[in-house]
């Protein structure tokens, strides 16, 4: 049994109120001032402390099997407890990809024997992530759904054909399982490296249209209505991507979606200089985009916040971005930077930040976790509010320092992360 004492937890009011947590058998048992601890009991002090749920993250990007030289389950699972994450999900942009029941086995074996946190893996939408599969490609939806996953995603590229993505949405809604979709069309890519606007003609590189990620969630959002499916949409970047799935929620069409860090605090005039860590997809949009980011997460378009944490070895990042990988790293700096950026200058309150990390996640998939509520998984990050910390890549847990953050200041560190009544990762 373990008792966390003395910290504050966020209520539903954004106030900050005294209670204690007792912790028996990897769940949450008591909650409230009245809880004390019981001689013999494991007592952690959280005086000055936030105690709220384990985040969790739909988006990360474990690499392992197969790109174990860019991260592994081991090391990711521990970036992300750093950064307080609990439960993440994987994509399965890996080698060999998740699409059928024998690699989820193997999978599920290797996330048994080396996960620090809960990982949700993902199935694949097409066998071997093929942007261009017809609808034959499609992988076997009851045998990946009896396969223990959390979605199904081609993360890392779209669903070219519409009719492809309607059989593949028809299948889903049919198991009861979400697509969770990277969209982006192969035609309006144009080689670029970076958003289509002001900074890449300034920096000579070619840029990336918006409508190359706009087209393909309003083609989506119609699938989405023509077949009843969860379509949940991945790191939405820009302003007609949040109009479209604003004006499809209107319609009553089940659609959701994600925004991650990176495109709510930066836009194209923060990229300093055409190096390889500012190279992410999508990338980096204009300020309107950004704006149009914050708005749409206030008013309930975009449900709740992501990582896409996307390792990459040095000698794929230290270029121009035209020579890198598309991809930043995330977990570990998340809340630090998203609190520092939007709480400390009250533009969000701390509940928000808190919610858009873990319930309203939890809400988007119906998953029984992201609560303090007596009953559930011990799934806690206990927060320094007051911490000041510089970032910096060398000392991430992650095996990618691939972040063009290190040097920036930020408050709000997880100084503890317990899963399951565990505690898995803690500051020294
Ligand atoms: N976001 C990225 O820039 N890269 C991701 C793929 C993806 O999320 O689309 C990756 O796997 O590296
Ligand atoms: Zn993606
Ligand atoms: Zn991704």
């Amino acid at each position: 049994m373990t008792v966390i004492v003395n910290g504050y937890i966020v209520n539903e009011f954004n106030e900050p109120t005294r209670l204690n947590i007792r912790l028996v058998d990897g769940k949450i048992s008591e909650i409230g001032a009245e809880v004390k601890p019981i001689a013999g009991e494991e007592v952690i002090d959280a005086t000055d402390l936030i105690v709220a749920p384990g985040f969790i993250d739909v988006h990360m990007h474990l690499r392992e099997p197969g790109f174990e030289q860019k991260e592994t389950i081991s090391s990711g699972t521990m970036a992300a407890a750093h950064g307080g994450f609990t439960t993440i999900c994987a994509m399965p942009n890996t080698n060999p990809v998740p699409d059928s029941a024998a690699r989820l086995e193997a999978l599920h074996q290797l996330i048994s024997e080396d996960s620090h946190i809960r990982v949700l893996p993902y199935a694949a939408i097409t066998k071997a992530l093929d942007a261009n599969a017809s609808v034959e490609q499609l992988v076997d939806f009851d045998e990946l759904v009896a396969s223990d996953i959390f979605a199904f995603s081609d993360d890392g590229v779209g669903v070219q054909s519409a009719g492809t993505m309607y059989q593949a949405m028809a299948e889903a809604a049919r198991v009861n399982k979400a697509i969770v979709a990277h969209c982006e069309d192969n035609s309006l890519i144009l080689g670029g490296s970076m958003h289509d606007g002001r900074r890449a003609a300034q920096l000579g590189v070619k840029g990336i249209p918006s409508v190359c990620e706009s087209v393909q969630i309003a083609r989506d959002v119609l699938l989405a209505e023509a077949t009843g499916a969860h379509y949940h949409v991945c790191h939405v970047s820009t302003v007609e991507s949040v109009r479209v799935i604003r004006d499809a929620k209107a319609a009553g069409i089940h659609v959701t979606c994600e925004v991650c860090p990176h495109h709510l605090i930066s836009d194209e005039n923060d990229i300093t200089a055409n190096t390889g860590n500012w190279k992410m997809n999508p990338p980096l949009r204009a300020t309107r985009d950004r704006q149009a980011l914050i708005t749409g997460l206030m008013d309930g378009t975009i449900d709740c916040i992501s990582t896409d944490h996307a390792p990459h070895c040095e000698h794929e990042k230290c270029g121009k971005m035209e020579d890198s990988a598309f991809g930043i790293v995330g977990s570990e700096t998340a809340f630090a930077q998203l609190y520092t950026h939007f709480v400390k200058t009250k533009i969000f309150t701390l509940k928000q930040l808190l919610d858009w990390m873990s319930q309203a996640v939890a809400d988007t998939f119906s998953l029984p976790y992201g609560t303090l509520a007596v009953g559930a998984s011990a799934d806690i990050v206990l927060i320094d509010l007051n911490k000041q910390k510089t970032i910096d890549a060398t000392a991430f847990l992650s095996l990618g320092k691939n972040t063009p953050y290190t040097g920036q200041t930020c408050y709000g560190w997880p100084v503890r992360t317990l899963y399951n009544g565990k505690t898995v990762w803690q500051e020294n």
